[in-house]
């Protein structure tokens, strides 16, 4: 695998190898001892498998608030997805920076989000899956969000917005804190 350092600080694109022959391909998701040279030293507690129907629609910007942050690996396994991570760590440079990533089950390209961020996609095709490992338990009594269009972040969505939860499009303004 291979392990390429993005604009914030922890975070990881990461282009698996796989190995094709005559069936098809093998590649690995995840690997304890290769991930250790990015100094991931936690468990995985949680794997998680969204689908979603609509080209267009939203997810995010989700995060755990402390002490139930955790680390996430998502990998998008049918149709594709632009998928955005932002950095919510105020002592960091990138504090309230984000960056964006094509996902596809085509490219196999994974994404490894450190605590600290909040994460969300847009749909870029109908019939699209997401695979996430997680590093620490669903707790939606600690669940918190970012909005798509809040101003202090100001994310550049690709597509318009087809479809968005109730609760995705209500979080509030982002406030420093
Ligand atoms: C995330 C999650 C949701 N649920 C339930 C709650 C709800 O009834 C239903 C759908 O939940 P949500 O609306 O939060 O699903 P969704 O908006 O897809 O949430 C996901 O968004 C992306 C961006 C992430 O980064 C994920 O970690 C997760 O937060 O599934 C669980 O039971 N376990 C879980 O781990």
């Amino acid at each position: 695998m291979e392990f390429i350092k993005t604009t914030l600080d922890g975070a990881y694109l990461i282009l698996p190898e796989p190995k094709s022959d005559s069936r098809g391909w093998f590649a690995r998701f995840f690997c304890k001892e290769e991930f250790k040279t990015i100094g991931h030293n936690k468990e995985w507690v949680q794997m998680n498998h969204s689908f979603t129907s609509a080209k267009g629609t939203v997810r995010g910007m989700h995060f755990q608030r402390q002490p139930h942050s955790e680390i996430k690996l998502v990998r998008c396994i049918a149709g594709k997805i632009v998928d955005v991570i932002i950095d919510l760590r105020p002592e960091s440079p990138t504090f309230k920076k984000y960056q964006a990533f094509e996902l596809s089950a085509q490219n196999k390209h994974i994404i490894y989000i450190p605590e600290g961020f909040a994460h969300g996609f847009q749909t870029l095709e109908d019939n699209t899956e997401l695979i996430y490992l997680h590093s620490n338990y669903y707790n939606p009594e600690f669940e918190s969000g970012i909005r798509h269009n809040d101003p202090a972040i100001s994310i550049n969505w690709p597509l318009e917005i087809t479809n968005i939860s109730e609760r995705d499009l209500n979080f509030p303004d982002f406030q420093d804190k």
